[in-house]
């Protein structure tokens, strides 16, 4: 069965940011098959950039996930972006364009007006002289003339490039030709020849001349109003394609924010989901741990228990036993407190086994330890099997004579169980003989020093001839 890391703990790889898709098998049989299936995106995924990494905790080993880092709508805020300079330095450039324009029309139509006031201020001056006859009338004649031929070659050069050129030099030349005629006035002027003065300058060919000049004028001054027009539609024609593309960059960085917006609430919600996932597994984990620690305690304690329990009679072993022993008598010493032991052995037992069989004697042997267990019922009393069918039992705590009575008590429970035992010249039913030593124990003596007591007892009881108790004072 393939095992999945999202069964286990995960850490997730710093910097790993992106969405993070399915768990794909991590402990799978080594060799190319288990790399190539950690390497594998997810089916119907794109292709994993980068390499984000989740790692199984439990195993400490890693798996490769597919993750989408690809930014698509990064150049759509480039472009955006892009377009949003474009159309505001578009817009600026028409500005100062339409500025200059504007600026320029505005000289433009104040120097032509000038040149129709000049000019008017020329005639009107000659023909008050010649009105008048009056040469000195026309005192101002050649500073307003200055003063129109500087306007005009201004005007020149401001319409240079302009359509309206080709007009402001034919309005020159007319300004030329009326020159011409002035000056005639003026020299018949000055021979005093006024009416030849009066017919050239208010007979009809100069007014005429005149009149035409200051309609080329006006119509100067109107082709530079169409002209400005003209610009001016293209300039506001320029202005609504930038604005039309300004709110398409607008549009357009709004629409990635969307999208970013959008991808950063599915990773969120991705990231969420992995770590409800890792905290699921962790808790899993947690939950599996528990149990497995519970069951070792369990185990341990069954071996403890096995280890140092008798595996026929039930009762403590001798391993329990010596290192009960140890513990009690150290207590005592230190306490001061009484402590007894009684050592007991099966009597002819070895004739019970030949008489009634091995098994019957490990039976035999099962009666006399539940016998010893059901006589000591006080804390801290304790029933061992010392070896083959030798038992001893641990009294702290009580003096010899209670000592004696609970040997005594053992001896006749003994012998209330009727065991039949054929073979024992003692009695014909099984029978025991006990040993009891008891006192407080002598910083002086050994721990064994009491065993070896009761042992004595013990000896002492089957000297006696068996099936009695035997006590060291
Ligand atoms: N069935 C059985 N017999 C055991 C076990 N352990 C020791 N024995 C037997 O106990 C017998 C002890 O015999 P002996 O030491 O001669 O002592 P006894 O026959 O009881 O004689 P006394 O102790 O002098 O009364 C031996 O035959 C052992 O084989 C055991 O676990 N099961």
């Amino acid at each position: 069965m393939p095992r999945f890391v999202h069964s286990h703990a995960f850490a997730l790889s710093p910097g790993q940011g992106s969405v993070l898709h399915k768990a794909v098998p991590v402990d799978e049989p080594s060799g190319a098959d288990a790399s190539s299936r950690t390497e594998r995106p997810t089916r119907g995924r794109p292709e994993p950039e980068g390499d984000p990494t989740v790692t199984d905790v439990a195993q400490g080993k890693t798996a490769t996930f597919p993750v989408k880092t690809g930014m698509p709508f990064l150049s759509g805020i480039h472009l955006a972006v892009l377009l949003l300079l474009l159309t505001i330095a578009v817009g600026m450039y028409v500005d100062a364009q339409s500025e200059q324009m504007h600026r320029q029309h505005l000289k433009i139509q104040t120097g032509l007006e000038r040149m129709v006031r000049l000019n008017q201020s020329l005639t009107s001056e000659l023909a008050t002289a010649v009105i008048e006859k009056n040469g000195e009338r026309a005192a101002s004649y050649d500073s307003l003339h200055g003063q129109l031929d500087a306007t005009m070659q201004e005007v020149l050069a401001l319409t240079q490039h302009m359509a309206l050129a080709a007009g402001i030099r034919a309005l020159h030349e007319e300004q030329r030709a009326l020159r011409v005629q002035e000056n005639q006035v003026f020299a018949l002027m000055r021979t005093a020849q006024w009416d030849r003065a009066y017919q050239t300058l208010l007979g009809g060919d100069y007014v005429l001349a005149l009149k035409v000049y200051e309609i080329n004028s006006t119509t100067a001054v109107g082709t530079l109003m169409l002209d400005l027009s003209h610009q001016s539609q293209q300039q506001d024609r320029l202005r609504q394609i930038t604005l039309v593309l300004r709110i398409v960059a607008v549009l357009l960085l709004l629409w990635a924010g969307w999208r970013y917006s959008k991808r950063l609430k599915a990773e969120l919600a991705e990231q969420l989901r992995l770590r409800w996932q890792v905290s699921c597994i962790n808790e899993a984990l947690e939950e599996k741990v528990r149990l497995r620690t519970a069951e070792l305690q369990a185990a341990n304690q069954q071996l403890e228990i096995l280890s140092t329990t008798d595996g026929l009679t039930g009762l403590a072993n001798r391993r329990r036993f010596d290192h009960y022993w140890a513990q009690e008598w150290q207590r005592a010493l230190r306490q001061a407190t009484p402590l007894a032991v009684i050592m007991l052995d099966v009597d002819h037992f070895k004739a019970y086994n030949d008489h009634y069989g091995h098994p019957q004697g490990d039976e035999c042997l099962r009666r006399v330890g539940a016998v010893l267990q059901a006589s000591v019922r006080r804390a801290g009393e304790l029933a061992a099997r010392y070896g083959g069918e030798e038992f001893v039992v641990v009294l702290p705590g009580v003096t010899p004579q209670q000592a004696l009575e609970t040997a005594q008590g053992i001896l006749i429970a003994m012998r209330d169980e009727k065991i039949p035992h054929t073979g024992s010249p003692v009695a014909s039913m099984v029978t025991l003989s006990l040993g009891v030593a008891a006192g407080i124990p002598d910083a002086t003596d050994t721990q064994e020093y009491l065993l070896k007591m009761a042992d004595e007892a013990l000896y002492a009881a089957k000297h006696k001839g068996r099936n009695c108790v035997e006590k060291v004072a």
